[in-house]
């Protein structure tokens, strides 16, 4: 495509190109960023625009933009095998050395992994797994999921049935079947009087009360993210997590921790599953696997399903084209292999993860500011009208989108979910540009209180 100038490629994009999650005619009207070239931590756009991306493109360029190594890592194996695929009894070197790879930094239980090409994808295998080990068991009743309001596991029907999302449901009639939804530990949202503490243990006990409501065998698995992350980076209570893992002791159904965010190093762990002290049955990954370079994505298998699987299984009828795909299978296993030794999962745990978060946490003083949540490089600010009450500003989500714009205006990338602004940068932010993204973020906080007339 000939050198076209920012409106041309505003007209075309208007005219052809139909955006995920989108308004189409308000953004035909509205017009688009074309985001042209990246490096590091930062973003160009095609006037020339520099903006410090704050979340990692979609949570999920970990070892930061421009890592040529991983573009030689696709052009080689471009070259040498551009496709092919793991049915009819074939594999390829790249798969291998990925499925190895995720093996040695996954918990120790969990040897076995099954690719696709998103985090959807991947909880879609997972809804298939999960009902293929029980009638392998002999259960074939114990088929519901539960799962929880606001949660987000994709976009395919069962990725987007999985999560709790009400807007992405009431759009073709989901959630499909065998599908429910639990109370999520949001406590500045729902924890009303209660203490966060005493919060977490209430919204870890719906999940006892709906395994006891539906009858133990009839419930397959619970999903959760270890943070959920588009719900709003909510990070449960330090109760919530420990309660769940108790009440799960107690009934034999599987444990499903989404890992597609919190994997690859965002809490300061390889996987929240580690940060939280989880032993997962399935993990399912994508994003930080490859730092978004390529799509892929999989479901790394404990022994417990995996065994089943493999030994009482036979066929199992479930995958994809591009399962495994080696360009995408080589540029992850590169991924991984910067991430691991370059020590960026340590320095986030040990350096850059606590300093963001002492000076994240610096914004609680901002009149807006209702809460402050955050593990190692991810977090939340609520936005709020009145600290003590909690409450938003009218027309709810406005307030959020506001900010964002004056974040997009002033060289920030911040996401705002409802009135919830949101980070997740790069893991390969350093301590200067952390003090850059919290200043920048205080300035346009101070914008959007000036709009609002608060300040
Ligand atoms: C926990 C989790 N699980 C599954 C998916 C689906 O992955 P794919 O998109 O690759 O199919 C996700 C994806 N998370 C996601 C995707 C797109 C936008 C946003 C946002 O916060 O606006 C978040 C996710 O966050």
């Amino acid at each position: 495509m000939k050198a076209l100038d920012t409106a041309q490629l505003q007209a075309l994009d208007r005219e052809h190109h139909l955006h995920p999650f989108t308004d189409f005619k308000q953004l035909g009207e509205e017009g688009t960023r074309v985001i042209e070239r990246a490096e590091g931590i930062y973003l160009w756009d095609s006037n020339g625009n520099k903006m410090l991306d704050a979340m990692a493109g979609l949570w999920c360029v970990n070892i930061g933009y421009g890592r040529k190594e991983l573009a030689e890592v696709a052009y080689e194996q471009m070259q040498q095998l551009p496709f092919y695929n793991a049915f009819f009894k074939t594999t390829h070197p790249p798969a291998i050395d990925l499925a190895k790879l995720i093996s040695e930094v996954t918990p120790a239980h969990m040897n076995h992994v099954f690719f696709c090409g998103s985090g959807s994808e991947a909880n879609d295998t997972v809804f298939r797994m999960v009902r293929r080990y029980w009638d392998l068991k002999g259960k074939p009743n114990k088929k519901t999921f539960i799962s929880r309001i606001n949660a987000y596991h994709g976009s395919t029907v069962a990725g987007a049935s999985l999560g709790g999302m009400g807007y992405m449901h009431e759009q073709g009639d989901l959630p499909i079947p065998g599908i429910v939804h639990i109370a999520q530990p949001y406590w500045f949202k729902e924890g009303g009087d209660l203490s966060p503490e005493e919060f977490g243990i209430k919204a870890a006990q719906a999940l006892e009360e709906k395994i006891l409501e539906l009858g133990e065998d009839s419930v397959a698995a619970f999903i959760a993210e270890p943070i959920q992350g588009a719900g709003g980076v909510i990070v449960p209570p330090e109760t919530y997590w420990p309660e769940i893992k108790r009440i799960l002791d107690k009934y034999d159904i599987l444990l499903v921790v989404d890992e597609v965010i919190c994997g690859f190093g965002r809490t300061g762990h390889w996987f929240g599953s580690d940060y939280y002290g989880l032993k997962p049955d399935l993990m399912p990954i994508a994003k930080g696997l490859s730092s978004g370079y390529l799509p892929i994505g999989g479901v790394v298998v404990g022994e417990r399903v995996a065994e089943t699987l493999i030994e009482e299984g036979g066929d199992f009828n479930h995958g994809y084209t591009y399962s495994g795909h080696p360009v995408s299978a080589a540029v992850a296993a590169a991924n991984i292999r910067i991430l691991r030794d370059e020590g960026i999962v340590d320095r986030v745990r040990e350096e850059t993860g606590p300093y963001l978060q002492k000076r994240w946490r610096e914004l609680a003083d901002h009149p807006l500011v209702g809460e402050v949540r955050g593990v190692g490089l991810v977090g939340a600010l609520e936005l709020t009208n009145d600290k003590a009450a909690r409450t938003r500003f009218d027309d709810k989500g406005s307030t959020g989108t506001l900010c964002r714009d004056f974040c997009f205006n002033n060289g920030l990338v911040m996401r705002a979910t409802g009135d919830t602004m949101i980070i997740s940068p790069p893991l390969v932010i350093t301590k200067e540009e952390i003090d850059e993204l919290v200043e920048k973020a205080r300035y346009c906080l101070d914008l959007t209180a000036k709009e609002l007339g608060v300040i």
